[in-house]
């Protein structure tokens, strides 16, 4: 594995391209406007920079990461790609069309994997004529430090292609956990309604945001509460996995909280927008 494609450089892409290139990958980030670049690698820079502030990293690597990383606008630069890991938006139609272009573009081994949260692996590999060469290779957030990565078959993934991706997690310091494919995978399946109920709790007046959050820190010893986790994930992202394992299963229990469907609407997403249920400009 040589040269290694992310796209998208939002939350996930980028740290995710980080942690490749810590490991010695050379990783080129995919995104789709000039901005978008300049403002993840300003926030790349400023990530390390705090840890080197911290002392948790010398100059020296964080030179070394930074050379293994590189910006651009252009898929082609998928063309010559061992791996590409797709971490735009959770849309399938938008994962499809990136997917079929990249299909057509990429040398016929390279292997094509989507860092979706819940949509089915089977559905975006159709949109490629390598369905054998397609998985899912789901890191959790933040993923610089967190240890898991779901590794995700679809209904065609082949033997050596899961191989490959569950050994590449481990190079990288990951601990790989087969899964087949299901809406929302394990931890989401999980995780996201748990997410939803919170939000639900303030939405019908049962206790406040910071009410929620400290009742399951203190009474679940969980890192942070359920409306602070929806901030770091992003609520349209939590949002569109509630509304994929709806539409999956049909399954009331999975129907998304009406507040956190206005929070989307409002363009309160968390973190990424500066606020979400918790405010996050002046930080
Ligand atoms: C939606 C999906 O599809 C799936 C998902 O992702 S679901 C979300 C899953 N994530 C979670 O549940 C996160 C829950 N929250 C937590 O675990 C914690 O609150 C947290 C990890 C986010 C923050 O914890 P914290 O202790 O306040 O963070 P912080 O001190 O910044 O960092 C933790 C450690 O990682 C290190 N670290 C931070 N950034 C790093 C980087 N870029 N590279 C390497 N190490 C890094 C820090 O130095 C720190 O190390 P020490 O413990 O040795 O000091
Ligand atoms: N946020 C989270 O905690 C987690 C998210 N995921 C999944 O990762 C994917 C990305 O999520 P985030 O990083 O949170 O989203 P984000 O909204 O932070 O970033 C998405 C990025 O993709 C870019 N993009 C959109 N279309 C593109 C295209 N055609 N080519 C290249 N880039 C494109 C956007 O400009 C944006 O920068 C989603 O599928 C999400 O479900 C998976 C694990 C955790």
């Amino acid at each position: 594995m040589k040269k290694i494609v992310v796209i998208g450089g939002g939350t996930m892409g980028l740290d995710i391209a980080q942690v490749f290139a810590r490991n010695g990958y050379d990783v080129v980030v995919r995104d789709i406007k000039d901005e978008i670049i300049q403002a993840s690698e300003a926030r790349l820079n400023k990530g390390l920079d705090k840890l080197v502030g911290k002392g948790k990293l010398d100059e020296a690597k964080k030179a070394e990461i930074l050379s293994h990383m590189s910006f651009t606008t252009e898929l082609a630069a998928a063309a010559d790609a061992d791996l590409v890991v797709e971490a735009a938006i959770e849309n399938l139609d938008i994962k499809k069309s990136i997917f079929a272009e990249l299909d057509s573009l990429c040398k016929p081994e390279t292997i094509l994997a989507s860092n979706t949260s819940s949509i089915s692996i089977t559905a975006i590999a159709a949109a490629t004529k390598r369905p054998d060469k397609f998985i899912g290779m789901h890191f959790f957030n933040p993923a610089t430090v967190m240890k898991l990565v779901e590794v995700i078959r679809g209904a065609h993934t082949s033997d050596e292609t899961y191989k490959t991706i569950a050994e590449l997690a481990a190079a990288i310091g990951k601990e790989p956990v087969e899964v087949n494919e299901a809406p929302g995978f394990v931890v989401n399946k999980i995780l996201v309604p748990m997410i939803n109920e919170g939000i639900d709790l303030v939405y019908t007046g049962v206790a406040s945001v910071e009410g929620v959050d400290t009742a399951m820190k203190l009474g679940a010893n969980h890192p942070m509460g359920p409306l602070a986790l929806g901030d770091l994930i992003g609520l349209d992202v939590c949002l569109a996995i509630m509304d994929t394992l709806y539409d999956e299963t049909h399954d009331p229990k999975y129907r998304a909280s009406l507040l956190l469907r206005k929070m989307v609407r409002a363009g309160k997403l968390g973190r990424k927008t500066g606020i979400g249920f918790y405010d996050y400009s002046k930080k």
